[in-house]
């Protein structure tokens, strides 16, 4: 469970609020959020794994409040970036997934074949050896994925995870994550995806503008973001 106690941001430098006090419980098993682009959903699910610390109120993961127990906390939740690279820091793509695995798996060789296999799970078994930086964008977010969810965390926060996945990886990486045995949050600007989540939240202007059926919520962001369109171009 996931536990949001009047949890605000202000920007660091000027102060100026990027999260109003929120307050929510986080329970089902799949959580989507949306909303318009600067909203502050990304600042909403940083504050689950620390990422980002509250300057008001707190969060809790488990019962423990994260800004006290990042690294226990950062244990039970892996966190997928929108942009791959801002996670992958070893050389080749085997290394970077083994690194994952140093704690829990402490034989070489052992690591070694539970790295392949996650590899191949995502489709780049024969990437292994392959440096970092010569994948393509979509390889990237696999290996990050591969990554993450190779030490099996209880809460999966997942930004934007599939933006730049074709058609085929990201049906199927959809998929994946839905069937996985982890509590998955995922920020989205796809609709379809969004409304497979059990709840939605829509994040607008710093705050939960509504909190709800995923096609209820679905619906609510669309008259937002049209209405907003036509009182700007008015
Ligand atoms: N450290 C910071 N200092 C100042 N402003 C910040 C900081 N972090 C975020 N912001 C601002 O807070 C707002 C919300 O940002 P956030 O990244 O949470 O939005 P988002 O809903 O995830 O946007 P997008 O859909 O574009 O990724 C933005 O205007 C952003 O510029």
């Amino acid at each position: 469970m996931i536990e949001f106690k009047d949890a605000a941001v202000v920007a660091p430098d000027s102060g100026v609020p990027i999260l109003e006090p929120t307050s929510l419980t986080l329970t089902e098993r799949h959580i989507s959020i949306v909303g318009a682009n600067g909203g502050g959903k990304s600042t909403l699910v940083r504050l689950i794994n620390g990422l980002v610390l509250p300057s008001e109120g707190s969060v809790e993961v488990e019962g423990l409040d994260v800004a006290k127990h990042g690294p226990r906390v950062r244990r039970m939740v892996g966190f997928l970036f929108t942009d791959p690279s801002a996670q992958l820091i070893m050389p080749t793509a085997i290394e970077d997934v083994m690194l994952s695995l140093r704690r829990t798996i402490k034989n070489k060789h052992e690591r070694t074949a539970a790295a392949l296999a996650a590899l191949e799970e995502f489709g780049l078994g024969d990437r292994a050896d392959v440096s970092v930086s010569a994948l393509s964008g979509g390889q990237r977010q696999l290996l990050a994925m591969a990554g993450v969810l190779a030490v099996t965390p209880r809460v999966l926060v997942a930004d934007e995870p599939t933006t730049l996945l074709d058609l085929r990886w990201r049906a199927h990486i959809g998929s994946l994550l839905r069937s996985l045995p982890v509590q998955l949050i995922e920020v989205t600007h796809d609709l379809d995806s969004a409304a497979r989540a059990e709840r939605t939240l829509v994040i607008d202007e710093g705050a939960v503008a509504f909190d709800g059926s995923p096609v209820e919520a679905v619906a609510y962001y669309r008259d937002l973001m049209f209405g907003r369109v036509r009182r700007d171009s008015a």
